[in-house]
């Protein structure tokens, strides 16, 4: 089994690392291509995968193909390999708001397609990834990318309706959670803990509280009544929390990041 990445920036370099990590394929067998010699070296270097600047290359000697690049670059990326895709090859697309019929149509023909929304976590074997496919897609197919997928982490099968809700929920919420541990440390900084520790007693807790929700199947209200004390320290914390809009900022983060991948 061969795998291809055009394109080898953030989420590539995480996915190819976790499925490295996990012995699924062998860096020989991964072959990844960009834009810049600086990337390229950068990877070879990184990663000890095969690379180039041809994506032609990239898709001829790819089984599994991954479209790795922003989705601006999409319709570019495709018009150069549309051409030279095997009826047998399968292509991941990883990108916010393409659609299996849009990407189709790109194609311009009958190509084995699965839509995937995965996260950076994949770079430590702790990815959230949905994902749905065209009916070109045989099962054995399908389970084989499954099988990829969840080498970095958790995978589900989704409607396709919902991948705009998938970007939001966990496509792009590492970032809002690096600022919720960012801002964790600077209040503790802010009251006398070193930065380095105080980044590691944020970002255990984020595992930890995470770690309750899914392996308990608490509701997480439970799990927050819990840490709150009648007059205690916690509950002083939450008032200020709601006062301050701590929900319904995230949650209309939310709506902006379904508006904009509904967008694109
Ligand atoms: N980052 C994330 O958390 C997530 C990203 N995604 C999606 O993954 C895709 C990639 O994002 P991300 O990795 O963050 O982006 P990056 O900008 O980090 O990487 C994009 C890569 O594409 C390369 N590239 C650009 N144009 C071409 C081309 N014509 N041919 C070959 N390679 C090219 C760039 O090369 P060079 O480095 O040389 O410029 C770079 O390596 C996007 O569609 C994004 O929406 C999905 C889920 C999460
Ligand atoms: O910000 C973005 O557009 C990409 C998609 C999900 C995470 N990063």
């Amino acid at each position: 089994m061969k795998i291809g990445f055009i394109g080898c920036g953030n989420m590539a370099t995480s996915i190819i690392k976790g499925i490295i990590r996990k012995q699924i394929i062998d860096a020989e067998n991964i072959i990844a291509s960009a834009k810049t010699k600086a990337t390229l070296d950068r990877v070879q270097k990184e990663l000890g995968v095969k690379v180039s600047t041809d994506n032609l290359e990239v898709t001829e000697n790819s089984d599994i193909l991954v479209l790795a690049v922003k989705p601006q670059y999409y319709p570019e990326v495709i018009a150069q390999i549309k051409d030279v895709v095997r009826k047998e090859q399968i292509v991941i697309s990883i990108a916010p708001g393409k659609t299996l019929d849009w990407l189709q149509e790109q194609f311009g023909g009958a190509v084995r397609l699965v839509r995937t929304m995965p996260n950076t976590p994949a770079l430590v074997g702790e990815g959230m990834t949905g994902a749905c496919r065209n009916e070109y897609v045989t099962d054995e197919d399908y389970a084989t990318v499954l099988q990829i997928l969840g080498s970095f982490g958790e995978v589900e099968t989704i409607p396709e309706n919902l991948m705009d809700v998938c970007v939001s929920v966990s496509g792009s919420s590492p970032a809002y959670i690096y600022i919720l541990i960012e801002a964790m440390a600077d209040g503790a900084v802010a009251d006398g803990m070193p930065r380095a520790q105080a980044y590691k007693f944020a970002a255990q807790s984020v595992l930890g509280s995470a770690k309750m929700v899914l392996e308990t199947g608490k509701h997480p209200g439970e799990l927050k009544d819990q840490v709150c004390s009648p007059g205690g320290t916690t509950i002083e914390a939450v008032r200020v929390l709601e006062e301050k809009g701590f929900r319904s900022s995230v949650i209309e983060a939310m709506k902006a990041c379904v508006r904009k991948a509904r967008g694109i």
